[in-house]
């Protein structure tokens, strides 16, 4: 993602938590953003039931509730683009597993970090963090992960072998994540109207990236960002938080933080569901706060279709009365955007592909 170092800056590496070990009582200037986009700690509206709905998915197999239960996750979808899963079937150890391996992995030394440090996107492991001299505009108070793990047996030799336990821990995680998402695939379909069947194949070759982020204490979290707005470019990301930190933005423009529900999963839509439903589900802003009490661990598994394939509104939802509101798009014009734009000052992709906007 956007904010990575250079390679050639590791000589001068002070990664967030390098800076957060410093004891430092004021963040240096570069992460201080301007007060416009500061967060508003004072001010954290925490739950609102009909915004971020928690849905039990177990009741998808109950027929009495399974209809109820589908109302709920479209009405979510349409509103925000977000909602919080629990009964998901991913056992509380295997998720606590996940958030220990990512814990053990950014406690490591910085050096040994280091060797996972890269700004090709194209790196199936690599290790970023918020500093960057390039672009200034970069304030990021985290370090973090990325993997690419589809097939994970094609890549899950090339993640760190240290802390010893990761890959078995973080590949665990992986595979579970990988079969709820295909699920929650289906049921997104479904209740668009389309066939369970419709891109299937695109959803099998499909793409999942995780990413794990590392969030310091920081001794001025009024002033900074964790991770500064934007939606996620696939179709459905599925996100495990370890406490408060995650916020995301409703109808009315405001920014809401998402409870911890232990056990629960967080599902966001993202830009290629909205183009896909042309406008009928929202691909959801959201930002990563930070506090100066607690480190945060998040882990992101992002998940798109097959890379390669141009994604455009679907034809069935198309008709004289509902023309496509989105041009077609694929993972290289994403790149392409990102890499001309400054996505951190909260321009959007999705927004360049609106045909009338
Ligand atoms: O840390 C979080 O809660 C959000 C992380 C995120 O949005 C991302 O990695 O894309
Ligand atoms: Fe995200």
């Amino acid at each position: 993602m956007q904010g990575v170092v250079k390679s050639s800056n590791t000589s001068k590496l002070i990664s967030a938590m390098t800076l957060t070990k410093l004891g430092l009582t004021h963040v240096p200037q570069r992460y201080v953003l301007p007060s416009s986009q500061r967060p508003n700690l004072h001010h954290i509206i925490v739950h609102s039931s009909t915004s971020l709905p928690i849905i039990d998915l177990s009741n998808l197999q109950n027929p009495s509730l399974r209809s109820h239960t589908l109302d709920e996750i479209q009405m979510a979808c349409k509103e925000v683009g977000f909602f919080q899963v629990i009964n998901h079937g991913i056992p509380l150890s295997v998720m606590n597993d996940a958030l220990d391996a990512t814990t053990e992995f950014f406690n490591l030394a910085v050096e040994e970090k280091m060797v996972y440090l890269s700004d090709n996107v194209h790196e199936p492991v690599r290790y970023g963090t918020s500093l960057n001299h390039v672009r200034d505009e970069c304030y990021f108070w985290r370090d973090f992960i990325k993997h690419y793990s589809h097939p994970i047996s094609d890549w899950i030799h090339l993640w760190p072998s240290n802390p010893p336990t990761y890959r078995e821990k973080m590949g665990n995680y992986a595979r579970v994540v990988q079969v709820l998402q295909k699920q929650l695939m289906e049921v997104v379909l479904e209740i668009l109207g389309l066939n369970p069947n419709y891109l299937q194949n695109e959803i099998e070759k499909g793409s999942q990236v995780f990413v794990a982020n590392c969030y310091p204490e920081c001794p001025e979290p009024d002033v900074t960002l964790g991770t500064p707005p934007h939606s996620d470019y696939g179709s459905i990301t599925i996100l495990l938080q370890s406490s408060l930190g995650l916020q995301v933005m409703d109808h009315n423009k405001n920014w809401l933080s998402v409870p911890v529900v232990e056990g629960a999963l967080i599902v966001q839509l993202g830009d290629q569901m909205e183009v896909m439903s042309n406008g009928k589900y929202k691909s959801v802003m959201h930002r990563a706060t930070v506090n100066s009490h607690k480190k945060r661990l998040s882990i992101a598994s992002l998940h798109s279709l097959a890379l390669e394939k141009k994604i455009g509104p679907a034809e069935n939802l198309l008709d004289k009365e509902h023309p496509a509101s989105y041009k077609e798009f694929s993972f290289k014009d994403y790149l392409n955007y990102i890499s001309n734009n400054d996505i951190l000052k909260g321009e959007r992709f999705i927004d360049t592909l609106k045909k009338n906007p």
